[in-house]
């Protein structure tokens, strides 16, 4: 299940993403069952990750307070970078660039859960995973808020998934478009203007 609202900018159809109840609390509750009783290290992709990963985490602890399970979880942060939005770009560049460390042997051995807000082309995080797989992780889990339905569809689709939405240009919920909308609210009430 999935609603956007939307409205015309420079000529691209942008639309909000609203997260529906419950949505991320499924998720939760799916990695619980696959990991609980483990420790989690959490890599959360930056910048448009943040707030699906600062809510997911608080669902994993809440779950895990419920059902009297500790689930220790470490939250790494890596900012990439894969759209240049300008007057006719739109569209993923072909390398990922890693701003900052690349350095990521802080995960050898570990169970790592990537927190990815939105899966368009999936360049991004098949390269991401290339590059964690590298510093050989015990275990390594996907979870992406949004997957975009695409002619070309991702192959390997991530492991927990939140939604899938048509091929639109999505903003607010960290989401931006070229640095705007990040700080779109986004309610578990319908939005009044659905379309
Ligand atoms: O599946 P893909 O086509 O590779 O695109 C998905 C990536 O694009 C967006 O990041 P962006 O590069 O815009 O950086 P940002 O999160 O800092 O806005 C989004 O947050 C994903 O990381």
């Amino acid at each position: 299940m999935w609603r956007v609202f939307g409205w015309r900018l420079f000529g691209y159809r942008v639309a909000c993403v609203w997260v529906p109840c419950g949505v991320i609390e499924r998720l939760a509750r799916h990695i619980m069952e696959d990991i609980s009783d483990q420790n989690i290290m959490v890599l959360c992709v930056l910048k448009g990750g943040y707030k699906f990963c600062c809510d997911l985490v608080e669902h994993i602890k809440a779950i895990g307070r419920s059902a009297d399970k500790y689930l220790e979880t470490r939250v790494e942060f890596i900012r990439l970078k894969s759209y240049l939005v300008g007057r006719d770009n739109d569209q993923s560049t072909e390398d990922l660039q890693i701003i900052g460390s690349q350095d990521l042997s802080f995960l050898r051995g570990k169970n790592v859960l990537i927190v990815e807000a939105i899966v368009d082309t999936g360049k991004t995080i098949n390269a991401l995973l290339k590059h964690v797989e590298t510093f050989e992780p015990k275990m390594v889990k996907v979870t992406a808020l949004l997957v975009k339905r695409v002619p070309n569809m991702v192959e390997n689709l991530p492991d927990y998934v939140g939604f899938e939405i048509p091929n639109r240009f999505v903003v607010g919920y960290a989401l931006d478009y070229n640095e705007y909308f990040r700080d779109l609210n986004v309610s578990p009430d319908p939005p009044s203007e659905a379309f």
